[in-house]
């Protein structure tokens, strides 16, 4: 079973509003929207590979990084470990760098239907603290 190690950033804004994305159609997980992120590499840090991964998907470069859920899934054929970082302050303005749409909704209006299953949890937090 591949194991994997995720790590996501969730960009607030100050109006409470979350940037996510949408999952190109040929990715896993395909067409579902998402908190920018990826694998982590073998010998990097959590921190360091959302950094990287913000960088590279939407462009900014975050300024500080709260641990605010950390989840194991598996799926059919592979096994997850998702580290939700919640950013709050960053350099530049996100866009979809790699060409994927990306928007904003209110921390509130999430919808977990949107998002792959693992991240059920991550969005009924999100939800009950806005
Ligand atoms: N980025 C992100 N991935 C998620 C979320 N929820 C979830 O189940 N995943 C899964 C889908 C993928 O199996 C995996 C993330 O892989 P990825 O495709 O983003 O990896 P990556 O950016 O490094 O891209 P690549 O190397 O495959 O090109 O985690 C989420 O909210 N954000
Ligand atoms: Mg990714």
């Amino acid at each position: 079973m591949k194991k994997l190690q995720i790590s996501t950033g969730i960009l607030r804004n100050a109006a409470g509003e979350i940037f996510i994305t949408q999952r190109a159609a040929d990715a896993h997980m395909a067409n579902m929207w998402e908190f920018p992120g990826g694998k982590i590499e073998e010998g990097e840090s959590p921190e360091l590979a959302l950094a990287r991964e913000l960088f590279e998907e939407v462009g900014i470069l975050p300024e500080s990084a709260m641990l605010f859920d950390k989840l194991e899934f598996e799926f059919p054929d592979r096994h997850i470990t998702l580290w939700f970082w919640l950013v709050d302050s960053w350099q530049g303005e996100p866009w979809g760098k790699e060409g994927q749409p990306g928007r904003w909704v209110a921390q509130k209006d999430l919808l977990a239907e949107e998002f792959p299953p693992a991240n059920g949890p991550v969005i009924a937090k999100l939800i009950a603290q806005a």
